[in-house]
């Protein structure tokens, strides 16, 4: 950036330089138009060395002079012109002797009549030297102006690629930044929403999940699904026994029992100490009693249990439906535990 920063500072100053430059441009254009000026005059000039008379008032006739004289003061003029404007110390000189040609041509002319045919070739001599000079100048004004641009279109040309670059890489860090928030949110709302000991969701999840499912079950007019709840008998006498540790174990052993025994889509959670919840959707109480019964009687629980089931059909909260099955998982505790019961849902 900080790179940047100076290419484009150079490349300002480079501006200002090149602005003034072709100032100095315009100034040379006047100066050479005002030199084809006095060269083309100073072709008259010819005509006052001349001998015969006649010829030099014919040839300041043809070219609009009434006299020598007035030739010399148009002369003079356009060389104040050249005067003025001329910044260049090289063509200063040469327009210094350009003057003192002038005066002595005058002083001849007053004198004489005529100037002499001598210092009228040393006019244009000197006249072709300043011309050469200015040319001169004018290239090399023409090369040091290629140059600078030549230089900032580099300069422009690195700013530009420094600047798309910068912006493209600050763009690809924030889109990065944005993906790892919204995976460690991701990551976050999970963890709150799960059971460190089992892996399974923890009741808030279990609220959430368990709602949402009942919000789509209603959506799509579902007219099944139900919901177990299972509680692990005696678990106090277990740790009692066996100890914290290896009640844990147990946990953990029959949470992974629910996971391969329920079908992937069904919701299972951990909502207690030792009790557990399963939402299933598109299956009815009396089937999910045939499931819970089969893993209760199947040899691999390790644990009695006990559990209460409900239909969801035409429950309107998954509290309603909670409380219905929560109410048979009591009758099955009362019946002696180790067994199923079915609620019945009201309204
Ligand atoms: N090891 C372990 N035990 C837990 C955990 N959470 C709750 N418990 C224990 O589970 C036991 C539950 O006891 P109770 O509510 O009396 O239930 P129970 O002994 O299973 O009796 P019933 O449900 O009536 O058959 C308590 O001893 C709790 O300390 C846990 O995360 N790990």
């Amino acid at each position: 950036m900080a790179l940047c920063v100076i290419l484009a500072a150079v490349a300002v100053f480079n501006y200002g330089k090149v602005h003034q430059i072709q100032g100095d441009l315009a100034k040379r254009r006047l100066l050479e138009v005002s030199l084809q000026d006095l060269i083309v005059q100073s072709t008259a000039l010819h005509h006052l060395g001349n001998q015969h008379a006649y010829e030099t008032k014919l040839g300041l006739e043809t070219r609009g002079y009434s006299s020598p004289q007035e030739l010399l003061n148009q002369l003079a003029a356009r060389l104040a012109v050249i005067e003025t404007i001329n910044t260049h110390s090289g063509l200063t000189e040469s327009a210094a002797s350009l003057r003192e040609h002038l005066i002595a041509m005058d002083q001849q002319l007053e004198k004489f009549g005529k100037p002499d045919p001598q210092r009228i070739e040393f006019w244009l001599i000197e006249l072709g030297i300043f011309n050469t000079t200015l040319k001169k100048h004018a290239q090399s004004a023409d090369e040091k102006v290629n140059a600078l641009q030549r230089n900032n279109l580099i300069l422009t040309l690195i700013v530009l690629v420094h600047s798309v670059s910068f912006v493209s890489l600050t763009l690809w860090r924030q889109s990065n930044l944005r993906k790892r928030f919204a995976v460690e949110l991701l990551h976050l709302s999970n963890q709150a929403r799960s059971d460190p000991l089992t892996g399974l969701l923890n009741r808030r999840g279990w609220q959430d999940l368990s709602s949402a499912y009942l919000r789509k079950m209603q959506r799509e007019n579902q007219r099944q699904g139900s919901v177990a709840i299972i509680d692990i008998d005696y678990f106090k006498q277990y740790n009692d026994t066996y100890g914290h540790e290896a009640g844990d174990m147990r946990l953990r052993e029959f949470a992974e029992t629910l996971r391969t025994n329920f079908r992937p889509g069904d919701l299972i959670a951990r909502v207690g100490g030792e009790e557990f919840a399963v939402l299933l959707p598109n299956c009815t109480a009396d089937d999910t009693q045939r499931i819970v019964d089969r893993i209760r009687l199947n040899g691999n629980c390790k644990v009695g249990f006990s559990a209460g089931i409900c239909d969801i059909t035409h429950a309107d909260s998954i509290d309603r439906t909670m409380a219905q099955a929560d109410h048979a998982l009591y009758q099955a505790k009362n019946k002696g535990r180790n067994r199923s019961c079915l609620g019945q849902v009201s309204g």
